[in-house]
């Protein structure tokens, strides 16, 4: 039996807000050091998604267990990659004091001096330590996105959540970004969430989409679907006609970590 816990699990979830029905029947698990896409399109609830993941909001059926625990208590061993943060232009603070921020809960004890070490530790993770020191509003919308995953690294996670990664960046910013992302592919767990539907990244194992229920049901279900090499290499395809069972796994069935 396989000894790789599993990172995140949704059982039989169903969430909605006062008026609308947003997921129904959700059941799916992926287990810790794999790369995942979560997709769907603009509306369909991945936000809504994101936020039961870290226990900013609770499902009104169903079970989801995020590293083993409820995702309220579990949700500090995740670090979480905004698609943007804004910090005021007449406030110039630098990329070192941005990523420091990500790991003032994590060593409270350690002071500044750990925060600092820490921090710089994240940056060389991504191969920004050279912009320590540059206002992080000089930055290019590319080295901003890379500090910002160093911000959620310096906390030392299990796993990594980044949302829509790959948006507004032109290619060399996004090979960059998955560079950056191939060496701790392995060593962190993986969750990349966007709307492209048709192609991801070949850093990726598997990929969940968030897909309308066959049956007609109001709310909407989380679905495997098969994954191609394009041609090229340089992407996968997602195969939409392709749906893998809801049990399928890279490893035997582990309830819990
Ligand atoms: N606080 C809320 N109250 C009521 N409805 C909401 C709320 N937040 C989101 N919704 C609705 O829930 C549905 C799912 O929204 P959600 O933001 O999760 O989708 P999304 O896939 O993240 O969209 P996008 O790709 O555009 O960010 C949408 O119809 C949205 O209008």
């Amino acid at each position: 039996m396989s000894s790789v816990p599993i990172a995140l699990s949704f059982h039989d979830v169903a969430f909605s807000y006062p008026n609308l029905k947003v997921l129904e029947d959700v059941s799916f698990h992926f287990h810790v050091g794999e790369f995942i896409a979560l997709v769907g399109p603009n509306g369909s609830g991945k936000s809504t998604l994101l936020k039961l993941v870290l226990g900013l909001e609770a499902p009104q059926a169903g079970t989801i267990s995020l590293l083993g625990e409820n995702p309220k208590k579990s949700r500090a061993l995740v670090g979480y990659v905004p698609q943007h943060t804004s910090y005021d232009s007449n406030f110039p603070i630098s990329v070192l004091e941005v990523v420091r921020m990500g790991c003032v809960d994590a060593t409270k004890r350690g002071g500044k001096a750990k925060q600092t070490e820490k921090a710089l530790k994240a940056l060389r993770q991504v191969e920004l330590e050279h912009l320590a020191e540059r206002p992080y509003n000089a930055l290019s919308g590319g080295q901003r996105r890379r500090v910002l995953v160093a911000r959620a690294l310096s906390a030392e996670p299990i796993m990594l959540i980044l949302d829509e990664p790959a948006a507004n960046l032109d290619k060399e910013s996004e090979q960059r970004l998955y560079a950056t992302l191939s060496k701790l592919k392995g060593s962190t767990t993986i969750l990349i969430v966007t709307h492209d539907m048709r192609e991801v990244s070949p850093l990726i194992d598997r990929v969940f989409c968030i897909d309308a229920h066959k049956d007609g049901k109001i709310g909407r279900t989380v679905v495997q679907h098969a994954l191609e090499d394009e041609a090229e290499g340089t992407r996968k395809r997602v195969r939409h006609d392709v749906e893998i069972p809801g049990d399928f796994c890279h490893y035997p069935r582990e309830e819990n970590v």
